[in-house]
């Protein structure tokens, strides 16, 4: 069942078009992932989604409901964890989720209950009385989480809820995510981590320079490239004409590098070894190991872009 659905959805900022043309439908009970590098237009799409900005053209329904016309009946059914931390400093754990909860119309017994369930949920709990000014990044953004879901909202929507911080908190948010899509949450996820959206998600989205360029089941999206393989080159140092000469390279269809590992995205791998080799030993680039690996949602996007998520 079509639970959220966008058609056609434009977006400027004065000059900038940060949302071009969007279209995309959610099913009721998934997990779905928009994955895009910073300023792709993830942020703007879930503002206008949610009711905080309205777009230039082009319609979004949530369950059959036009945010435009009735944002206040969306709003009951949806929980944003927004990207930046919607906290506040001076009040505790507990009294920033009974203040959310209190927005939701919850009040007496049912909120406290609530209000105990999202503190266990996001393993807060023994810190209920303290203030956020004395967490950790980590626990900021649970209690962040903690306050989007006092109201158990169908719909649960995250931007970038991971950013900075520690890999504990983010396993934790992680596995709270897909719990509450058990309990029967549709989730949207947005990030420019592609291994959390490749860890979490089923569907995804991607988006470049405010264009949805990518859109369907993850293991699809990955097969419809599977005419391209990537050879995963350790070395001992980068050096950037080295990359320029892969780039350059016939059958190449992107390279990308992360500290010392360079990753040439190839039609055929095997054809294309001997002159990856050839180049790298020209450059005098040590190699300290190379292999053949599987591609992955990161190397979808160097497909359609011709460059890194993470340039
Ligand atoms: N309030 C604003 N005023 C003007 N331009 C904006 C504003 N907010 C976003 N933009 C621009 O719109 C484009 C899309 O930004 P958006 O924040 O939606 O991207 P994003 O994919 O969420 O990126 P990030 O991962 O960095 O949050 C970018 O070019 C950005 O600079």
């Amino acid at each position: 069942m079509t639970y959220i659905q966008l058609n056609n959805v434009i977006k400027r900022y004065s000059h900038q078009l940060a949302v071009d043309q969007v279209s995309f439908t959610i099913e009721k009970g998934e997990v779905f992932g928009l994955l895009g590098p910073n300023g792709a237009g993830k942020s703007t799409t879930i503002k206008m989604l949610v009711g905080l900005l309205k777009p230039d053209s082009g319609e979004i329904l949530v369950d059959g409901i036009d945010v435009k016309k009735r944002p206040i009946d969306v709003k009951k059914k949806l929980g944003l964890v927004p990207q930046e931390l919607a906290i506040y400093n001076n009040l505790s754990a507990e009294e920033n989720i009974a203040f959310f909860g209190g927005l939701h119309g919850l009040r007496g017994k049912h909120l406290k209950e609530r209000i105990e369930e999202a503190l266990t949920f996001t393993g807060l709990e023994d810190r209920k009385k303290d203030k956020p000014v004395k967490f950790s990044g980590g626990m900021k953004r649970r209690l962040n989480i903690a306050c989007a879901i006092v109201h158990k909202p169908d719909i649960i929507i995250m931007d970038e809820p991971t950013v900075g911080i520690d890999p504990q908190s983010r396993n934790h948010i992680l596995d709270s995510i897909l719990e509450l899509n058990r309990m029967g949450a549709t989730i949207i996820y947005t990030s420019h981590y592609m291994e959390e959206v490749e860890a979490i998600c089923k569907r995804v989205g991607i988006m470049d320079n405010g264009k949805l360029i990518a859109l369907g089941d993850k293991n699809h999206l990955k097969k419809e490239i599977t005419s391209g393989e990537k050879i995963l080159v350790e070395t001992a140092e980068v050096n950037a004409s080295a990359v320029d000469a892969l780039k350059k390279l016939h059958g190449i269809l992107g390279v990308s590098v992360k500290d010392n590992q360079i990753e040439v995205y190839s039609k055929s791998s095997q054809e294309r070894l001997q002159d990856i080799l050839f180049i790298l030993a020209n450059h005098q680039i040590m190699i300290k190991n190379i292999a053949l690996t599987d591609v992955n949602l990161e190397n979808v996007f160097l497909h359609l872009t011709g460059k890194s998520l993470r340039d």
